[in-house]
This record gives C-alpha cells, sequence and structure tokens, in this order.
C-alpha cells in the first residue's frame, strides 16, 4: 500500500496563492528521494502526506485510509526539517514519548524504542539528553522516533542538511537499510549527487509542479551525454529542474 495525493491543491492562507494545484502522486515502493529548487514545494506536499496539513482540494489516502484518520498517522511517519530536542528527556524517553504520543501503551513504546535507536546505531547514546546531542545524533534521533511504531512510509523532510560528509555516509546507508517493499522511504534532499544515485526512484518538483518521477536510471539518462559519471546526477537534475544542484561542498 502506498500513499496517494489525488489533485491535491494547497495554499497556506486563504488568500495566499496556491503552492500546490490539482497535483496527483503516489509515493513509489523502496527508497525514492524528492528533489527540487528551494521554494518548490518539497515540504509543503511532505507535510501533506503526512497528515499534518490538509489540502484545500483533493484527497491523501493510504489505501482506504484518509490522511485526516488516527489510523493513517500510525501508518505514516513524518521527520520535519528540524528535529526538537525535548527538555529533560533522554534519547529513548524522547523515542519512547513519539510512540506514546503515535497510539502505543507506554510499555510498547519502551520496548520499542530501543530497537529503533539500535536501528540508527544510536544505543551508546541512548541515556544522554536529547539537548546535549550533536545535530546529527539528533538527527538519527528523530528517524528512531519515525521508527519507533513500526509506520509503512517514512516521510523524512531533509534529513542530511547541516550534516559532515561521514555522517551523511552513515546516514544514507542507513535509509538505504530502512527502505524496502514494506517500508517505503521518501526524502527529500538538496544532496542530489550523494543521494540520486542510491534511489530506487527518483521525484523532481518544480514550482509545485512534478517534472519527473521515475526509476533512478531513467533520471541519470537525463543528464546530457558527454557529462562525466561523478557529475551525471547534478547534471540530470539540472536538466529536468532548471536549478543549478545545490550539493553541499566537497
Ligand atoms: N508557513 C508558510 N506560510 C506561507 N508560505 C509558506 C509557508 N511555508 C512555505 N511557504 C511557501 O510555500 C512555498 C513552498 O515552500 P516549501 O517549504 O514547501 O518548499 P521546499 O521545496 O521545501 O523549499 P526548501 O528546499 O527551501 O525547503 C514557498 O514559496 C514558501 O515561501
Amino acid at each position: 500500500m502506498s500513499i496517494e495525493l489525488d489533485a491535491v491543491s494547497y495554499a497556506y492562507g486563504r488568500r495566499s496563492r496556491s503552492i500546490l494545484s490539482g497535483l496527483s502522486y503516489t509515493v513509489p515502493d523502496g527508497f525514492t528521494i524528492l528533489l527540487g529548487p528551494n521554494g518548490a514545494g518539497k515540504t509543503t506536499t511532505l507535510k501533506l502526506a503526512a497528515g499534518v496539513s490538509r489540502p484545500s482540494q483533493g484527497s491523501v489516502r493510504l489505501g482506504r485510509l484518509s490522511s485526516d484518520s488516527r489510523a493513517y498517522r500510525t501508518k505514516v511517519a513524518w521527520m520535519p526539517q528540524t528535529v526538537t530536542a525535548m527538555t529533560g528527556l533522554t534519547a529513548r524517553e524522547q523515542v519512547a514519548y513519539t510512540g506514546w504520543l503515535k497510539g502505543m501503551s507506554r510499555r510498547a513504546a519502551w520496548d520499542a524504542s530501543t530497537g529503533a535507536l539500535d536501528q540508527v546505531r544510536m544505543t551508546e547514546h541512548a541515556d544522554m539528553r536529547t539537548k546535549r546531542l550533536s545535530g546529527g545524533q539528533l538527527r538519527r534521533v528523530g528517524v528512531a522516533s519515525a521508527l519507533v511504531h513500526g509506520a509503512e512510509v517514512l516521510l523524512l523532510d531533509e534529513p542530511t542538511a547541516g550534516m559532515d560528509p561521514t555522517q551523511r555516509r552513515v546516514f544514507r546507508d542507513l535509509v538505504i537499510g530502512l527502505a524496502s517493499r514494506e517500508v517505503r522511504v521518501l526524502l527529500s534532499t538538496h544532496d542530489v549527487a550523494d543521494l540520486a544515485e542510491e534511489a530506487d526512484h527518483v521525484t523532481a518538483l518544480t514550482r509545485g509542479t512534478i517534472t519527473f518521477s521515475g526509476s533512478t536510471g531513467a533520471f541519470l539518462a537525463h543528464a546530457p551525454a558527454h557529462v562525466p559519471e561523478a557529475r551525471r546526477a547534478e547534471a540530470a537534475y539540472t536538466a529536468l529542474t532548471g536549478d543549478e544542484a545545490a550539493g553541499p561542498p566537497r
């Protein structure tokens, strides 16, 4: 089962312009990266898919479940761009608390937090207060919080922004390990070169419109033939969005 956005429109205020107008999109299986220039509508799309925002028109569903139902939100996990460290809580408590908020019993959430932190390789920091974690570690707690209730779809909003190259590599491997037919991962990023070649699918969004959605191979084929292997992802991105790829400095 996957998330389906059907003819979705969204504006941030009644008198504001629509950011999305009649957008239809099905989250592919496996690992998909969502690319697009600043302001393209990636965060807005992820929030709608997460059930955090509601469309002004159209529908967002997972099978028969509507995104405004509680059952939908237990099957879908969203990690916002900024993960907040909750005052006074350890990493494990913060992850367990999220599970409880998603409807798990306290006991089940506490037990599941161990496995979720292990999956993101944070076991040794489980008892550290989240306020004391580094930015990269806090993001991993964010992913563990997304994993704790056994969601079928993970929506990750720029999880690698601000990470150093080593952290990005660890994180990328983690996400690749999580994605499967059972767990779909949709991840927005500006790290085109880093992530595009590892993903199963690529979706490109420009000014609220999907300009490409398909396999990574089909995405890379948009790079001009003369472009060297190492720059194909960036070149394909530029060809599809008209935007210069804004990857991190190397
Ligand atoms: N809270 C808000 N109120 C009003 N307008 C907003 C709000 N959040 C986003 N927008 C506008 O919606 C449009 C899409 O923003 P969105 O954050 O979805 O884009 P994005 O592709 O995620 O961008 P970025 O890569 O910079 O994070 C932008 O024009 C932005 O200014």
